[in-house]
C-alpha cells in the first residue's frame, strides 16, 4: 500500500526553500470577504446564511448573483447559447462578483465554480482571500440529492475541483437539531429552521477562529474571562490526548471535564484518512468546544512500509491537511528537514505552529546541556510560536533539571512559551509542574488499548490538578453565594460539582446577608475566592469596587466578586488590564486582599439563550428588531445589555415602579448615546394597558426579570403580557428567568398564544439561563474551563428540592 498516493501526488524530497511552490497564505485582513465553495447538496448556503447573519455579512449567492448580472437564470442562460458561452459568461460572472465584493461578504459559489477557468479565478482570490471548500459525507449528499450510485460517484469526482480551489476546509457535520430543515431560498433569507442550533455554533465559532474576532472581543471586555488569553500564556492548561484510531469507540461528549485543548494524534493510517481526519475535528469542536492541537505520531507509519523519504512527505502533507482545517495548533517534530518547516510556518495562518523535540530513548541528550538553548533558539528562528521539549527518563533527578532549563528560557525577555517535561513513571512531577498543555487523559479512555506505552503515565486533569493541590502550588479557596434570599439557589450544587470535576479543592457555600457591611466581612478573608452577588446588592455592591469589568461598567450591576490580591511586583489598585490579567493568573493562590473586582455574567447567561433560540426569520435588523424587558433590578439591567449586544436598538422597559424603569432607560441611554441614530435606545413602558407604540414592530425578543414568588413582603409580579404586544406575526423568544415555581404565568400565557395563533414563539425557561451564567461566573471565579454539561445536570437533579 502506496500511503503517499492515497493523500496527493508525491513532491520531489529535494526541494528547497527557494523551488518549493509559494506557501498557502491563510493570513486574511479581517474583513475580507469569505467564498464557499462545495458540491451541491453539501449545506454552502444554509452555512453562508448562518455565516452572514454571525458577522454582521452580506450573503451573495452566485445563482441569484448570474440572474442579476445576465438578466436570466443559468438553465435559461445554457438553452439559449450553448455550452461554450455559457462557460465563458460563468466565469466573467464569476470574477465580477468576486472583484465587486472583496470585503464584508459571505459569497456562496456554486456549479459555476467548476470549469478550469473559474478554479483559476479562485485560487487567485484565494491567495487574499478565506476559500473554504464545505465538505459533508457523501453517504448524506447521495441521501440529500437522492441521487444513484452513479450520479454520487460523479459529483464525488468532479467535487475534487472545489477542494483544489479552496485554501481552507470545513467538514459539515450532520445535525440532529435540524431535521426537516429547509434550504433558504435565493436570496438567502426566510426559511432556514431555527433548529440548525449545533450547525450555527459550529460554524459561527470556525469563523470567529478564521476572522480571529473571538480573540478581539473578549480580550478586552474581561480580563478574567478565560479567553482573554489564549491557553498558551494561561498557568497549568491542559490537552486531553486523544488518539484518532480510538474516537469511534468514544462518546465524546463524556470526555468534558477540565481540559484546554484536545491534543488529536495521528496514529494510524487508513484509505479515506483526510476525510475521516476532517470528520474527527469536527465532531470534537462540537462536543468539546476547546482548541484543536493537532499531532502526527511517529508510529503512525508502522507497517505501512514507506520509506524515509515517503514518511516525511506523508507527515507534511497531514501537516497542511491540518491548516486548511485551521486546527488551533500544530505539532511539528523538529528532526524534519528545516525548510520544509519554514515552509510550513509560512502556510500556517492563524494557526500556531509548536516546534517539538522529542526523544522516546533515554539519554540522547540532556537538560543542562547548552544545545537545549540552541534548539530553543533555533526552533525561534524557524518561526516556530512555541517550543516543546519531551524526553524520557528513569531518574527522579531530571525532573529538577526540566525546572532549571525551564526558568532559563523564561528569564529570556520575551521568550516563546514552553512546554517541557520528562516521560514515564519517573518523570510525573516533571509532567504535573508543566505550565502549558500538560497532556493528561480521561477517566473514560482508561480502558481503551493504547499502541505507544506513555499514555499509561498520564494523569487526568483532576489528578494533575490535585498534585498541584497537594503540593501546595494552588491554595484551597471559599467561595460564597451572598443575597437577602439566597436558600433556593442552585449555584452551590453547580460550583461544587464543576470544583470536583475539575479536581479543585475549594468550597462553596450560600450565605444570607442583610447588609453591604456583611459582605465585607465575608470577603476580607485571604482564601476568599469569590463571590456570586444576587439582590439587593447587585447595583449596590458597585461602591465597593476597585475595578469593573466592561460589560459590568455599561449595565451597572454585578453578579460576580473577585478578590485582588496584594502581590510582589503587582499594585492591584491600578486597575490596568495588565495587572489585571496578573491577577487573573494568580487567582488560585491565597494572599491579602487590597480590593475587590466586579463582572458580570448574567447577561451571557441572557445572550446566550437568545441567540441560541432566536430563529434566522427573526434575525436581529438594528433599525426594526424590538425587544421588550420586565423588570428594572440588576437582572433587567443584564437583560438590555444582552439585547444591546445581540444587535438591537430598540428596547422597551415596563416595571410597576416607572420612576425604576426610567432610571434604567437614562443609563443606558447615556451609555450607548453614539449606537443609535436617534441616541435613545431604550424607552419606557408606563404601564401594561398602553398600546404598543405606533411606529415600532412588535417585540421579537422578550425577558422577564420579575419574580414568580413573593420576597420577603413583596408579592409575586404574576406577570402577563397585554395580547396586543404579542403580535409579531413571525414569533419570537421568550425568556423567563424565575424559576420558582418554573410554569410562571407568562409561559403558560405564551404556551396558549402559540396554540392559538401557530406563531413561532420559543420558550426559554429559567432553568436553562441559570446554568450558563453560572458556567461564565465558574471560569471567571477558577480560570479552568467549566464542565458545562455537568453543571447543566445538576441544575436539572437538585431542582425538585425546592419545588412546593
Ligand atoms: O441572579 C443570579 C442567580 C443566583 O443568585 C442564584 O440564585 O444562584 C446566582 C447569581 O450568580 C445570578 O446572578
Amino acid at each position: 500500500m502506496s500511503v503517499t498516493t492515497q493523500l496527493a501526488p508525491p513532491v520531489a524530497s529535494s526541494w528547497s526553500i527557494e523551488t518549493r511552490p509559494s506557501p498557502c497564505i491563510r493570513d486574511f485582513s479581517p474583513e475580507a470577504s469569505i467564498v464557499l465553495v462545495g458540491s451541491r447538496g453539501s449545506g454552502k448556503r444554509t452555512l453562508g446564511f448562518i455565516g452572514a447573519t454571525h458577522l454582521g455579512r452580506r450573503l451573495i449567492t452566485e445563482d441569484h448573483y448570474f440572474q442579476e448580472a445576465t438578466g436570466t437564470s443559468r438553465g435559461v442562460f445554457l438553452r439559449q447559447y450553448g455550452n461554450q458561452e455559457f462557460y465563458r459568461k460563468n466565469v466573467e460572472v464569476l470574477k465580477q462578483m468576486l472583484d465587486n465584493h472583496r470585503t464584508g461578504c459571505i459569497i456562496e459559489c456554486g456549479m459555476g465554480s467548476l470549469s478550469h477557468s473559474a478554479q483559476k479565478v479562485l485560487a487567485e482570490y484565494s491567495m487574499t482571500h478565506a476559500v473554504i471548500y464545505i465538505a459533508r459525507g457523501s453517504h448524506r449528499i447521495k441521501s440529500l440529492l437522492r441521487l444513484s450510485d452513479e450520479e454520487a460517484a460523479r459529483l464525488e469526482i468532479a467535487d475534487l475541483a472545489h477542494r483544489n480551489c479552496s485554501n481552507l476546509e470545513y467538514y459539515n457535520l450532520y445535525d440532529p437539531s435540524g431535521d426537516g430543515a429547509e434550504t433558504p431560498p435565493e436570496n438567502g433569507l426566510g426559511n432556514v429552521s431555527s433548529r440548525l442550533k449545533y450547525a450555527k455554533e459550529d460554524f459561527s465559532s470556525f469563523l470567529d477562529l478564521l476572522t480571529g474576532q473571538g480573540v478581539v472581543r473578549s480580550g478586552f471586555e474581561s480580563p478574567f474571562s478565560i479567553a482573554a488569553l489564549p491557553p498558551e500564556c494561561r498557568s497549568f492548561t491542559y490537552a486531553l490526548s486523544l488518539r484518532l484510531s480510538t474516537i469511534p469507540d468514544l462518546d465524546l461528549v463524556e470526555l468534558e471535564a477540565g481540559a484546554d485543548a484536545v491534543q488529536l494524534k495521528i496514529d494510524t493510517w487508513s484509505p479515506d484518512l483526510q476525510k475521516l481526519i476532517g470528520k474527527h475535528v469536527a465532531t470534537i469542536r462540537r462536543n468539546l468546544r476547546v482548541p484543536v492541537i493537532f499531532q502526527v505520531e511517529n508510529y503512525a507509519f508502522e507497517g505501512t512500509q514507506l520509506s524515509m523519504e515517503e514518511r516525511e512527505h506523508a507527515y507534511f502533507l497531514l501537516m497542511e491537511w491540518a491548516l486548511r482545517l485551521a486546527v488551533e495548533y500544530i505539532i511539528v517534530d523538529l528532526k524534519y528537514s528545516s525548510d520544509r518547516v519554514v515552509h510550513l510556518v509560512r502556510s500556517s495562518g492563524r494557526t500556531k505552529v509548536i516546534g517539538q523535540y522529542l526523544s522516546r530513548d533515554e539519554s540522547p541528550w540532556e537538560w543542562d546541556e547548552d544545545a537545549r538553548m540552541i534548539d530553543y533558539d533555533w526552533a525561534k528562528l524557524l518561526g516556530c510560536d512555541m517550543v516543546r521539549f519531551v524526553r524520557s527518563t528513569s531518574k527522579a533527578g531530571d525532573n529538577d533539571l526540566v525546572r532549571a532549563f525551564v526558568n532559563r528560557i523564561e528569564s529570556i525577555p520575551g521568550h516563546l512559551p514552553i512546554v517541557a517535561y520528562n516521560l514515564g513513571e519517573h518523570g510525573r512531577p516533571s509532567l504535573v509542574a508543566n505550565k502549558i498543555f500538560t497532556p493528561v487523559t480521561h477517566p473514560i479512555m482508561n480502558s481503551t488499548v493504547s499502541k505507544s506505552k506513555i499514555r499509561q503515565f498520564l494523569p487526568t486533569a483532576a489528578e494533575a490538578m490535585q498534585a498541584l493541590y497537594q503540593s501546595r502550588i494552588l491554595d484551597p479557596l471559599h467561595f460564597y453565594h451572598l443575597g437577602a434570599s439566597v436558600f433556593y439557589s442552585l449555584s452551590p450544587a453547580m460550583h461544587t460539582a464543576a470544583y470536583q470535576v475539575c479536581g479543585m479543592s475549594n468550597d462553596f457555600q450560600s450565605l444570607q446577608v442583610s447588609s453591604l457591611e456583611d459582605i465585607h466581612r465575608i470577603i476580607q478573608d485571604p482564601n476568599f475566592g469569590g463571590a456570586a452577588i444576587t439582590q439587593p446588592y447587585k447595583v449596590q455592591i458597585l461602591s465597593r469596587i476597585a475595578a469593573k469589568s466592561y460589560h459590568a461598567k455599561a449595565i451597572g450591576a454585578v453578579n460576580t466578586l473577585l478578590p485582588l490580591r496584594l502581590f510582589q511586583n503587582s499594585n492591584p489598585l491600578d486597575g490596568s488590564t495588565e495587572s489585571l490579567l496578573r491577577q487573573a493568573n494568580q487567582r488560585c493562590k491565597a494572599g491579602p486582599i487590597a480590593a475587590y473586582y466586579g463582572d458580570n455574567t448574567d447577561f451571557i447567561g441572557i445572550m446566550t439563550c437568545i441567540r441560541r433560540n432566536m430563529s434566522p426569520r427573526n434575525v436581529i435588523q438594528p433599525s426594526k428588531t424590538t425587544g421588550l424587558v420586565i423588570g428594572a433590578g440588576g437582572m433587567a439591567r443584564a437583560a438590555i445589555y444582552a439585547m444591546i449586544q445581540l444587535g438591537c436598538r430598540k428596547i422597551f422597559i415596563c416595571n410597576r415602579t416607572v420612576e425604576n424603569a426610567e432610571n434604567v432607560a437614562r443609563h443606558f441611554n447615556s451609555w450607548a448615546s453614539g449606537l443609535s441614530s436617534d441616541g435613545e435606545i431604550v424607552r419606557v413602558l408606563k404601564s401594561t394597558n398602553e398600546a404598543w407604540p405606533a411606529g415600532y414592530r412588535q417585540p421579537t425578543m422578550i425577558v422577564s426579570c420579575v419574580p414568580a414568588r413573593s420576597i420577603g413582603d413583596h408579592a409575586p409580579a404574576n406577570f402577563e403580557m397585554p395580547m396586543q404586544w404579542l403580535g409579531s406575526p413571525t414569533g419570537g423568544v421568550v425568556v423567563e428567568l424565575a424559576y420558582l415555581p418554573l410554569d410562571t404565568p407568562l409561559l403558560k400565557q405564551i404556551r396558549r398564544v402559540r396554540e392559538e395563533t401557530k406563531q413561532a414563539w420559543v420558550i426559554v425557561d429559567g432553568l436553562e439561563v441559570l446554568p450558563e451564567q453560572a458556567i461564565a461566573q465558574f471560569e471567571l471565579m477558577t480560570g479552568r474551563k467549566a464542565p458545562k454539561r455537568r453543571m447543566r445536570l445538576e441544575v436539572l437533579q437538585n431542582y425538585h428540592r425546592y419545588e412546593e
